[in-house]
């Protein structure tokens, strides 16, 4: 029990006090009668007792004593959990009757049962099949050992490849790097890590370099290159600008959230290859004058009319628009604002003067001795033809699904003069469905992961989730890897950032001296003692890594910093959002953790690609609970294989962490700290909580497809609540979030898990306005609340005549 006038205070004056309750009793001399006045708090976490006693003389009551009591209730003291735990015995009886060996002592013992129950579930049982099967699988480099000085480009970019050890081509650059410079449109399936960047990048460069007299910043961009997230627009930059020896060609890269003044600035100078994200694009092409279409050919987005009426001049020649990623983007809502784009592009090819010049040069093309048999039409190659009024077409990415397809139909039918829809697809595997590489795509093309990639899957319970993840990372830490982890939420990233760096990392040096006494019954474990000011407060590094997090709500120039830390970083642990499952390229990552199941299938494959990038090898684990477990079924549809990873093989690691020689000891030791942690730090109980909150919206908008295995009714929030390190009721964790967003002048939370209205792209932006759309795009949404626009709020560009032209 604790006295704490202060606390009495904060108690009698908040608003979330339930009704007084009034117990009267003799004092010690059996004089004069006590009245005890106890105030509950709503949360239940803290009680005000108030003692008076009545003054003969005034025939008042006069106040004694006040006390704060702070009761740390047991997160399964409540009926629910006694229920369930009946149903648990009963189902033991039953398993113990089929013949399954079953400790009844274990949910017999109330002793033990009291001792936190983080170990005293009932036992169950897998379920699933993990007997692998045949997956479908691609070899990421060529056997024809072919490499690049065998191809026909300029060789100084031959020699500098080979500098950064590029040297034998890829599958998908050996079969895509020849089409592209023919100046064919193509549609590019490959595996993560395949190289597929390089692919359209060599060719790119090379035909660039080729033109005579050389292009100028002042041309104009000659190459669109978009892409979903800001980090993969970076990285493509890097690239770009490692592989470029021709310094007359300018690169450069355009994406939310960064100082638009010198963006503005690099976009006046000019630049021929261009690199960004959608939202990017369309706010310089709206607002930046110096980006103006009439020099450029830019992506056009939402507002294409308007654009037009900017001054879509028509001798713009973007000649090469590679859409990187296309699937991601049309599950962002971009599908509307690429077609624009494309229809733009073709109405000022159509609108252009006649140009007889071009037509012959065409038609003598056309004539080339040279051209293969397989060329619908055999033209010289766009981007090296300056007087070429066609556009190339490139669309990239590792899963590819029937919306894709159709957009690459639209997106390529009007590319060349003579329009055939008959572009060639470039994937390496046969699939399922697919009889030749004409064959239509589908969308449930079996997934292509690298063989290179060991896939885990690891069944928890739910209470076991938070030390099981921080085993796992000691673990991993041990072996110096660099780790992926990823979560539903931009809270639930912080979150566990904070945690993991405060008090994974470095634990107290006394840390051994909690023992199974101390975490019994409902006494929270603080290891600092205020009486002892000795070296046993001293903390120690346990966990010898660095903690990095990335997420969609951080500011632009600290994503950049992470981003370029973790990778170059020797080690370290990720903690992110989906924002990092796509394209980003950590060639040391060998360890992905998906912690919160994936939203769609194609998530938990980029996610995986992570790791085991260009034929390096690297594992990837997913937590599952039990209820989950059928999600490794459900992967198999795809051909997607998961093997069994027993979670103690990495608990073990908890015994030294935690310096106790028992696993379950050790294990409960670590949750009792955090929790005490959580408990006593009011900022990180308020971000536990968000955590939690946006956590259970997460869950809550599976796609309907997965809500079989991933329902939100079945799960037991009161568990979850537990793996945030809170020791509250899942209603007391709404009500203090509630009472945080209420706190909020402007609440910068959209009742969206929440999303960040600069996050959504314009397409988005429209659909707000009906709650009904917005319930269908409800797991769209979520996924975008980690890509920025950085496009200004509707309101302020509406008004908006006049460009402006600073
Ligand atoms: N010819 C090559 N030889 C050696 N390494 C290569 C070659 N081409 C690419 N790589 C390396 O392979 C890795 C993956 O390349 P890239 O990022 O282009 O893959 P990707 O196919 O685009 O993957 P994702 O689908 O995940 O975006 C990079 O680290 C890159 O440096």
């Amino acid at each position: 029990m604790k006295v704490n006038s202060k606390a009495a205070k904060d108690i009698k004056q908040s608003k979330m006090i339930t009704k007084p309750t009034f117990t009267f009793s003799w004092d010690n001399n059996k004089e004069k009668p006590v009245q005890s006045t106890v105030f509950k708090k709503r949360d239940k976490n803290k009680s005000l007792q108030i003692n008076k006693i009545s003054n003969n003389a005034t025939n008042e009551l006069q106040i004694t004593s006040e006390s704060v009591h702070e009761n740390i209730t047991e997160p399964n003291s409540n009926k629910h959990v006694k229920r369930k735990k009946r149903k648990d015995k009963l189902l033991a009886k039953q398993l113990l009757k089929e013949g399954v060996n079953v400790d009844m002592t274990k949910l017999n013992n109330d002793n033990q049962t009291k001792n936190y129950a983080l170990f005293t579930d009932s036992p169950k049982r897998l379920h699933i099949n993990v007997s692998s099967g045949k997956s479908v699988s691609e070899k990421v480099f060529a056997t024809s050992d072919r490499k690049f000085n065998n191809l026909d480009i300029h060789r100084h970019l031959v020699s500098n490849l080979e500098k950064i050890d590029f040297k034998a081509l890829t599958n998908v650059q050996e079969k895509a790097i020849p089409i592209i410079m023919s100046g064919k449109s193509c549609l590019i399936r490959s595996q993560t890590g395949s190289g597929k960047t390089l692919a359209y990048a060599v060719p790119i460069l090379d035909a660039l370099q080729s033109i005579s007299p050389r292009i100028k910043r002042t041309d104009g961009v000659q190459a669109l290159i978009v892409l979903p997230t800001r980090e993969l627009a970076l990285q493509t930059h890097e690239l770009f600008n490692k592989i470029n020896t021709f310094q007359w060609i300018v690169t450069g890269h355009l994406c939310g959230g960064e100082n638009r003044k010198s963006e503005k600035d690099r976009l006046r100078k000019g630049i021929s290859i261009l690199i960004g994200t959608p939202g990017r694009l369309l706010d310089h092409a709206l607002h930046t004058s110096c980006f103006s279409l009439a020099k450029i050919r830019c992506l056009v987005l939402d507002e294409a009319d308007r654009l037009l009426d900017m001054g879509f001049r028509k001798d713009v020649k973007i000649r090469c628009l590679v859409l990187d990623e296309a699937d991601r983007l049309l599950d962002m809502g971009f599908r509307k604002d690429v077609i624009s784009l494309v229809e733009q592009i073709d109405k000022a090819k159509s609108d252009s003067e006649y140009d007889p010049l071009a037509m012959i040069k065409n038609q003598t093309s056309k004539l080339n001795p040279n051209s293969s048999e397989n060329d619908f039409e055999s033209v010289l190659p766009i981007l090296k033809d300056v007087t070429s009024k066609d556009r190339q077409t490139i669309l990239l990415s590792a899963t590819l699904n029937k919306d894709v397809s159709e957009l690459a139909d639209f997106a390529m039918e009007g590319c060349h003069e003579q329009r055939s829809p008959n572009y060639p697809l470039i994937r390496y595997s046969k699939q399922r469905h697919q009889e030749n590489s004409t064959s239509p795509i589908t969308d449930t093309q079996d997934f292509v992961i690298p063989n290179t990639v060991k896939q885990e899957f690891m069944v928890t319970f739910v209470k076991h989730r938070l030390f099981t993840l921080s085993a796992l990372i000691a673990a991993k830490s041990k072996q110096n890897s660099k780790i992926f982890v990823f979560m539903a939420s931009s809270h639930m990233v912080e979150f566990h950032y904070e945690l993991f760096t405060r008090y994974l990392r470095c634990m107290p040096k006394n840390r051994s001296v909690v023992k199974r006494s101390d975490y019994k019954g409902d006494k929270v474990v603080e290891f600092e003692d205020d009486d002892h000011e000795d070296e046993s407060q001293e903390d120690e590094i346990v966990v010898d890594t660095e903690f990095f997090k990335l997420h969609g709500s951080m500011d632009q120039k600290i994503r950049k910093e992470v981003f370029t830390a973790f990778r170059k970083a020797k080690k370290g642990v990720l903690i992110c959002t989906d924002v990092a499952a796509r394209g980003l390229d950590v060639p040391e990552a060998d360890c992905i953790v998906q912690y919160t199941p994936p939203q769609s299938d194609k998530d938990y494959l980029h996610r995986v690609g992570r790791t085991g990038r260009a034929g390096k090898y690297g594992s990837a684990v997913i937590f599952l609970t039990h209820e989950e477990q059928e999600y490794v079924d459900h992967l198999r549809e795809y051909k997607v294989f998961l093997s069994n990873r027993d979670p103690e093989e990495y608990l073990r690691h908890l015994c030294q962490l935690m310096d106790q020689p028992n696993l379950e000891e050790a294990a409960t030791a670590l949750q009792r700290y955090y929790e005490s942690k959580v408990a006593s730090d009011k900022e990180l109980r308020k971000s536990a909580c968000f955590a939690y909150s946006t956590w259970s919206r997460f869950y809550n908008s599976y796609p309907t497809k997965l809500r079989r295995i991933f329902n939100f009714k079945n799960v037991n929030l009161g568990h979850y609540v537990t793996s945030f390190a809170l020791t509250i009721t899942p209603t007391e964790v709404s009500q203090i979030v509630r009472g945080q967003v209420a706190n909020v002048e402007k609440p910068r939370l959209n009742k969206k898990l929440a999303l960040h209205d600069e996050e959504l792209t314009p397409t988005t932006r429209q659909s707000k306005s009906t709650q009904s759309k917005q319930n269908k795009r409800k797991s769209i949404n979520l996924a975008m609340s980690e890509y920025s626009s950085g496009l200004e709020s509707p309101k302020k560009k509406k008004k908006k005549k006049n460009i402006d032209t600073t």
